[in-house]
Protein backbone atom coordinates (compact mmCIF):
# COMPACT_ATOMS: atom_id res chain seq x y z
CA UNK A 1 0.00 0.00 0.00
CA UNK A 2 2.56 2.32 0.65
CA UNK A 3 4.64 1.92 -2.11
CA UNK A 4 1.35 2.97 -3.87
CA UNK A 5 1.08 5.78 -2.06
CA UNK A 6 4.54 6.49 -2.62
CA UNK A 7 4.60 7.03 -6.34
CA UNK A 8 3.28 10.77 -5.97
CA UNK A 9 5.03 11.23 -2.87
CA UNK A 10 8.31 13.18 -2.12
CA UNK A 11 9.66 10.54 -0.23
CA UNK A 12 10.01 7.89 -3.18
CA UNK A 13 13.62 8.36 -3.67
CA UNK A 14 14.39 7.46 -0.48
CA UNK A 15 12.12 4.28 -0.54
CA UNK A 16 13.87 3.23 -3.82
CA UNK A 17 16.74 2.78 -2.00
CA UNK A 18 15.46 0.61 0.87
CA UNK A 19 16.93 -2.86 0.52
CA UNK A 20 15.35 -5.80 -1.45
CA UNK A 21 16.09 -9.30 -1.32
CA UNK A 22 18.68 -10.77 -3.57
CA UNK A 23 19.05 -14.35 -2.92
CA UNK A 24 23.07 -13.98 -4.38
CA UNK A 25 24.24 -11.41 -1.38
CA UNK A 26 24.73 -12.73 1.87
CA UNK A 27 21.75 -11.95 4.05
CA UNK A 28 22.72 -9.23 6.13
CA UNK A 29 23.05 -7.51 3.11
CA UNK A 30 19.59 -7.83 2.40
CA UNK A 31 17.49 -8.05 5.29
CA UNK A 32 20.13 -6.25 7.56
CA UNK A 33 20.34 -9.48 10.03
CA UNK A 34 20.67 -13.18 9.82
CA UNK A 35 17.66 -13.48 12.16
CA UNK A 36 16.66 -17.05 10.80
CA UNK A 37 19.93 -18.13 10.96
CA UNK A 38 21.12 -20.57 13.93
CA UNK A 39 22.54 -18.11 15.97
CA UNK A 40 23.96 -19.93 18.82
CA UNK A 41 26.05 -22.35 16.77
CA UNK A 42 29.65 -22.11 18.28
CA UNK A 43 32.85 -21.44 15.96
CA UNK A 44 33.16 -19.37 13.05
CA UNK A 45 30.22 -16.73 13.38
CA UNK A 46 30.37 -13.07 13.07
CA UNK A 47 29.13 -10.83 16.10
CA UNK A 48 26.48 -9.86 13.57
CA UNK A 49 25.69 -12.94 13.50
CA UNK A 50 23.96 -13.29 16.83
CA UNK A 51 20.52 -12.01 17.31
CA UNK A 52 19.90 -8.58 18.54
CA UNK A 53 18.13 -8.46 21.73
CA UNK A 54 15.21 -5.94 20.63
CA UNK A 55 12.86 -3.85 23.06
CA UNK A 56 10.25 -1.30 21.26
CA UNK A 57 9.60 1.32 24.20
CA UNK A 58 6.09 2.93 23.81
CA UNK A 59 3.98 5.36 25.13
CA UNK A 60 2.42 8.66 23.95
CA UNK A 61 4.12 11.93 23.29
CA UNK A 62 5.92 13.08 26.21
CA UNK A 63 4.98 9.92 28.49
CA UNK A 64 8.30 10.12 29.56
CA UNK A 65 10.24 7.23 26.73
CA UNK A 66 13.61 9.08 26.25
CA UNK A 67 13.87 9.89 29.57
CA UNK A 68 13.87 6.44 31.02
CA UNK A 69 15.50 4.88 27.93
CA UNK A 70 18.75 7.34 29.34
CA UNK A 71 18.35 5.58 32.46
CA UNK A 72 18.16 2.10 30.82
CA UNK A 73 21.50 2.71 28.28
CA UNK A 74 23.02 3.79 31.73
CA UNK A 75 22.08 0.95 33.79
CA UNK A 76 21.84 -2.09 31.22
CA UNK A 77 23.87 -1.33 28.74
CA UNK A 78 21.35 -1.00 25.55
CA UNK A 79 21.78 1.02 22.08
CA UNK A 80 19.20 3.45 22.01
CA UNK A 81 17.52 4.52 19.35
CA UNK A 82 14.71 6.79 19.21
CA UNK A 83 12.49 6.85 16.00
CA UNK A 84 11.82 10.72 15.90
CA UNK A 85 15.66 11.76 16.74
CA UNK A 86 16.75 9.58 13.64
CA UNK A 87 13.90 11.17 11.59
CA UNK A 88 15.06 14.78 13.05
CA UNK A 89 18.60 13.93 12.18
CA UNK A 90 17.70 12.69 8.88
CA UNK A 91 15.33 16.19 8.33
CA UNK A 92 18.61 18.51 9.23
CA UNK A 93 20.80 16.71 7.01
CA UNK A 94 21.37 17.28 3.44
CA UNK A 95 18.94 14.59 2.59
CA UNK A 96 16.50 15.76 -0.14
CA UNK A 97 13.86 13.94 2.05
CA UNK A 98 14.09 16.38 4.56
CA UNK A 99 11.52 19.20 4.13
CA UNK A 100 8.56 16.21 3.16
CA UNK A 101 9.76 14.92 7.19
CA UNK A 102 9.53 18.61 8.29
CA UNK A 103 6.09 19.19 7.07
CA UNK A 104 5.29 15.31 8.60
CA UNK A 105 6.49 16.04 12.05
CA UNK A 106 5.19 19.40 12.20
CA UNK A 107 1.62 18.25 11.37
CA UNK A 108 2.15 15.32 13.96
CA UNK A 109 1.42 12.82 11.08
CA UNK A 110 3.61 9.55 10.82
CA UNK A 111 6.30 9.36 8.49
CA UNK A 112 6.31 6.52 5.71
CA UNK A 113 6.86 3.40 7.89
CA UNK A 114 9.80 2.03 5.44
CA UNK A 115 11.95 5.12 5.54
CA UNK A 116 11.56 5.48 9.19
CA UNK A 117 12.49 1.64 9.17
CA UNK A 118 15.65 2.19 7.25
CA UNK A 119 17.01 4.68 9.12
CA UNK A 120 16.92 1.97 12.32
CA UNK A 121 18.19 -0.83 10.05
CA UNK A 122 21.11 1.47 9.48
CA UNK A 123 21.57 2.15 12.95
CA UNK A 124 21.58 -1.22 13.99
CA UNK A 125 23.97 -2.64 11.37
CA UNK A 126 26.44 -0.05 12.03
CA UNK A 127 25.99 -0.91 15.99
CA UNK A 128 28.43 -3.18 17.62
CA UNK A 129 26.17 -3.57 20.62
CA UNK A 130 23.58 -6.50 20.16
CA UNK A 131 20.88 -4.98 22.71
CA UNK A 132 18.38 -2.42 21.18
CA UNK A 133 15.79 0.00 22.75
CA UNK A 134 14.15 1.13 19.65
CA UNK A 135 12.16 4.33 21.16
CA UNK A 136 9.31 5.43 19.59
CA UNK A 137 8.26 3.12 17.39
CA UNK A 138 6.49 1.17 16.11
CA UNK A 139 3.50 4.31 15.87
CA UNK A 140 1.31 2.47 13.62
CA UNK A 141 0.54 -1.33 12.74
CA UNK A 142 2.23 0.12 9.16
CA UNK A 143 5.02 0.80 11.33
CA UNK A 144 5.35 -2.66 12.77
CA UNK A 145 4.53 -5.12 9.81
CA UNK A 146 7.12 -3.03 7.83
CA UNK A 147 9.68 -4.00 10.37
CA UNK A 148 8.93 -7.20 10.76
CA UNK A 149 8.99 -7.60 7.08
CA UNK A 150 12.55 -5.37 6.49
CA UNK A 151 14.59 -6.33 9.57
CA UNK A 152 13.00 -9.93 9.93
CA UNK A 153 12.72 -9.53 13.92
CA UNK A 154 10.33 -9.18 16.30
CA UNK A 155 10.94 -7.29 19.82
CA UNK A 156 11.15 -9.64 22.50
CA UNK A 157 8.88 -7.61 25.10
CA UNK A 158 7.43 -4.11 25.03
CA UNK A 159 7.01 -1.16 27.52
CA UNK A 160 4.69 1.16 27.43
CA UNK A 161 4.81 4.60 29.39
CA UNK A 162 1.11 4.36 30.22
CA UNK A 163 0.68 8.79 31.16
CA UNK A 164 -2.66 10.58 31.71
CA UNK A 165 -3.07 12.97 28.21
CA UNK A 166 -3.19 16.46 30.15
CA UNK A 167 0.32 15.35 32.34
CA UNK A 168 1.91 14.44 28.24
CA UNK A 169 0.48 18.08 27.61
CA UNK A 170 2.52 19.78 30.43
CA UNK A 171 5.17 18.25 29.95
CA UNK A 172 5.44 18.56 26.19
CA UNK A 173 4.92 22.15 26.46
CA UNK A 174 7.34 22.97 29.35
CA UNK A 175 10.26 20.41 27.47
CA UNK A 176 12.08 23.85 26.25
CA UNK A 177 14.29 21.84 23.28
CA UNK A 178 12.93 23.77 20.46
CA UNK A 179 11.26 20.89 18.40
CA UNK A 180 9.08 22.01 16.18
CA UNK A 181 6.55 20.05 17.24
CA UNK A 182 6.20 21.26 21.23
CA UNK A 183 3.22 23.33 20.31
CA UNK A 184 -0.63 23.04 21.71
CA UNK A 185 -1.77 22.44 18.08
CA UNK A 186 0.76 19.59 16.71
CA UNK A 187 0.31 18.20 20.18
CA UNK A 188 -3.38 17.82 19.49
CA UNK A 189 -2.36 15.97 16.42
CA UNK A 190 0.03 13.97 18.11
CA UNK A 191 -2.44 12.54 20.73
CA UNK A 192 -5.37 11.82 17.95
CA UNK A 193 -2.35 9.88 16.35
CA UNK A 194 -1.26 7.87 19.56
CA UNK A 195 -5.15 6.74 20.25
CA UNK A 196 -6.21 5.93 16.28
CA UNK A 197 -2.63 4.30 15.15
CA UNK A 198 -0.37 3.68 18.33
CA UNK A 199 -2.65 1.99 21.06
CA UNK A 200 -3.82 -0.71 18.58
CA UNK A 201 0.38 -1.76 18.76
CA UNK A 202 -0.02 -1.38 22.13
CA UNK A 203 -3.02 -3.54 22.42
CA UNK A 204 -1.23 -6.42 20.02
CA UNK A 205 1.76 -6.73 21.63
CA UNK A 206 -0.62 -7.08 25.25
CA UNK A 207 -2.10 -10.10 23.28
CA UNK A 208 1.12 -11.49 22.76
CA UNK A 209 1.73 -11.14 26.20
CA UNK A 210 4.84 -9.52 25.39
CA UNK A 211 3.65 -5.72 26.93
CA UNK A 212 4.97 -4.72 30.26
CA UNK A 213 2.72 -1.47 31.23
CA UNK A 214 4.85 1.25 33.47
CA UNK A 215 2.74 3.60 35.58
CA UNK A 216 4.16 6.71 33.68
CA UNK A 217 3.19 9.04 36.52
CA UNK A 218 5.56 10.37 39.28
CA UNK A 219 9.67 11.12 39.61
CA UNK A 220 11.44 10.10 36.93
CA UNK A 221 13.40 7.82 39.70
CA UNK A 222 9.98 6.16 40.88
CA UNK A 223 8.85 5.24 36.99
CA UNK A 224 12.34 3.66 36.48
CA UNK A 225 11.81 1.60 39.62
CA UNK A 226 9.33 0.02 37.89
CA UNK A 227 11.18 -0.91 34.37
CA UNK A 228 14.11 -2.18 36.78
CA UNK A 229 12.82 -5.27 37.49
CA UNK A 230 11.66 -5.94 33.47
CA UNK A 231 15.38 -5.90 32.50
CA UNK A 232 16.77 -7.71 35.10
CA UNK A 233 14.69 -10.69 34.61
CA UNK A 234 15.60 -10.62 31.12
CA UNK A 235 19.32 -10.32 32.29
CA UNK A 236 18.96 -13.35 34.20
CA UNK A 237 16.90 -14.97 31.51
CA UNK A 238 20.13 -14.66 29.24
CA UNK A 239 22.41 -16.28 31.83
N1 LIG B 1 8.58 11.52 35.42
C1 LIG B 1 8.64 12.76 34.94
N2 LIG B 1 8.13 13.79 35.61
C2 LIG B 1 8.16 15.04 35.12
N3 LIG B 1 8.72 15.37 33.93
C3 LIG B 1 9.24 14.38 33.23
C4 LIG B 1 9.24 13.03 33.66
N4 LIG B 1 9.84 12.26 32.74
C5 LIG B 1 10.19 13.08 31.75
N5 LIG B 1 9.87 14.36 32.02
C6 LIG B 1 10.06 15.54 31.20
O1 LIG B 1 8.97 15.57 30.26
C7 LIG B 1 9.43 15.96 28.96
C8 LIG B 1 9.11 14.81 27.99
O2 LIG B 1 9.90 13.68 28.33
P1 LIG B 1 10.55 12.78 27.20
O3 LIG B 1 11.21 13.64 26.20
O4 LIG B 1 11.35 11.74 27.88
O5 LIG B 1 9.22 12.14 26.60
P2 LIG B 1 9.01 11.26 25.29
O6 LIG B 1 8.02 10.23 25.64
O7 LIG B 1 10.31 10.84 24.74
O8 LIG B 1 8.32 12.32 24.34
P3 LIG B 1 8.27 12.36 22.73
O9 LIG B 1 7.42 11.23 22.28
O10 LIG B 1 7.61 13.66 22.44
O11 LIG B 1 9.68 12.27 22.24
C9 LIG B 1 10.92 16.26 29.10
O12 LIG B 1 11.09 17.64 29.29
C10 LIG B 1 11.33 15.48 30.36
O13 LIG B 1 12.41 16.11 31.05
N1 LIG C 1 7.86 5.70 14.31
C1 LIG C 1 7.84 7.04 14.19
C2 LIG C 1 8.38 7.85 15.19
C3 LIG C 1 8.32 9.21 15.04
N2 LIG C 1 7.76 9.74 13.93
C4 LIG C 1 7.68 11.21 13.75
C5 LIG C 1 6.28 11.68 14.14
C6 LIG C 1 6.45 12.06 15.57
O1 LIG C 1 5.44 12.93 15.98
C7 LIG C 1 7.83 12.68 15.54
C8 LIG C 1 8.53 12.78 16.85
O2 LIG C 1 8.75 11.49 17.39
P1 LIG C 1 9.17 11.32 18.95
O3 LIG C 1 10.47 12.03 19.13
O4 LIG C 1 8.07 11.93 19.72
O5 LIG C 1 9.26 9.85 19.21
O6 LIG C 1 8.57 11.87 14.62
C9 LIG C 1 7.25 8.93 12.96
O7 LIG C 1 6.73 9.42 11.94
N3 LIG C 1 7.31 7.59 13.09
MG1 LIG D 1 11.25 11.14 22.88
Amino acid sequence: MWRRAAKSSSFLPLLLQLPKHDASLPQRFTTGFPFHAPFQEKGGISPKQVAPLITFVLGGPGSGKGTQCAKIVETFGFKHLSAGDLLRREMISDSEYGSSILNTISEGKIVPSEVTVKLILREMEASDNQKFLIDGFPRSEENRAAFEQIVGAEPRFVLFFDCPEEEMVKRVLSRNEGRIDDNIDTMRNRLKVFEALNLPVIDYYSKKGKLYRINAVGTVDEIFEQVRPVFEACEQEAK
